[in-house]
C-alpha cells in the first residue's frame, strides 16, 4: 500500500510531483548496522536508501545556511530540528524515480515522527529495528573509520543517551501499533541479513524457497 505525498500540504518543497510511495523506517542505535544492512536491502530488493544522517552531512558540505547549526548539533549528538531533516527527505523522495524507500535513522524522536506524518501524510509500511547491545555498538563506532566527527567516545556516549531517551520511545510507539520487525543485530553481517531477508520476502515465496 502506497501513500500519496500531497504537495499542497507540504509547504516545505516546491517540487510539483504527487507521488505514491512505500516507506520503511530503519531504526536502531548508533552503530547497530542500519547503513550496512540498507546497502544489502538495496541490492536485493530494489529500494532506494535515504540516510537522514548522510543527507544532513551532505547539507553541511553544500555550504547551506543551516550548515553550521547542523554541524554543531551532530558534534553534540543532538537531534536536528525536524523541519530541516524533513525538507531534505522530501526533496530526496520527490527527486528520485523510485517509489520505495528505506529511511535510515529517522524518525529519531517524537517530534521527527509526528512532523513527518503531518507534513507528508506518509505512514511507514513497517519499522525495521536493529537491536544491538551498547557495548557492541560502541566497539563498532570506534572502529568505523569514516572520519566522522561524532565517532569519538565523548559524542558516542551522548548519542547513546539521546537514543535511550528520545529514539527508543518512537520504536515503542510503532511496536504498540504492531509495526516493528525486530532483528538481532549483534551477529555477523551475513547472519543479520538472513534475518532481514526473511522480513522482506513475502510469505508465499518463503514456502516455495
Ligand atoms: N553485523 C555486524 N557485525 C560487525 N560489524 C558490523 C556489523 N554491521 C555493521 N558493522 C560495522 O559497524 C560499523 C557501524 O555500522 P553502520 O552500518 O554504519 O551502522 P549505523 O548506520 O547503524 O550507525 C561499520 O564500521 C560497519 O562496517
Ligand atoms: N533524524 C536524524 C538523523 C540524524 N541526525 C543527526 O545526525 C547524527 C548522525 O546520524 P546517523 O544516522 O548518520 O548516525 P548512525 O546511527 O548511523 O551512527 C545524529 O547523531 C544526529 O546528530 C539528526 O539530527 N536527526
Ligand atoms: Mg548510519
Amino acid at each position: 500500500m502506497g501513500t500519496v505525498v500531497e504537495s499542497a500540504n507540504q509547504g516545505a518543497v516546491s517540487l510539483p510531483t504527487n507521488k505514491k510511495v512505500t516507506v520503511i523506517f530503519v531504526l536502531g542505535g548508533p552503530g547497530s548496522g542500519k547503513g550496512t544492512q540498507c546497502t544489502n536491502i538495496v541490492e536485493h530488493f530494489g529500494y532506494t536508501h535515504l540516510s537522514a544522517g548522510d543527507l544532513l552531512r551532505a547539507e553541511i558540505k553544500s555550504g547551506s545556511e543551516n550548515g553550521t547549526m547542523i554541524s554543531n548539533m551532530i558534534k553534540e549528538g543532538k537531534i536536528v530540528p525536524s523541519e530541516v531533516t524533513i525538507k531534505l527527505l522530501q526533496r530526496a523522495i520527490q527527486e528520485n524515480g523510485n517509489d520505495k524507500f528505506l529511511i535510515d535513522g529517522f524518525p529519531r524522536n517524537e517530534e521527527n515522527r509526528a512532523a513527518f506524518e503531518l507534513v507528508t501524510g506518509i505512514e511507514p509500511e513497517f519499522v525495521l529495528f536493529f537491536d544491538c547491545p551498547e557495548a557492541e555498538m560502541e566497539k563498532r563506532l570506534l572502529g568505523r573509520n569514516q572520519g566522522r566527527e561524532d565517532d569519538n567516545i565523548e559524542t558516542i556516549r551522548k548519542r547513546f543517551n539521546v537514543y535511550m531517551e528520545s529514539s527508543l520511545p518512537v520504536i515503542e510507539y510503532y511496536n504498540s501499533k504492531g509495526k516493528v520487525r525486530k532483528i538481532d543485530a549483534v551477529k555477523p553481517v551475513g547472519e543479520v541479513f538472513e534475518a532481514v531477508k526473511a522480513v522482506f520476502t513475502p510469505a508465499n515465496e518463503k514456502v516455495a524457497a
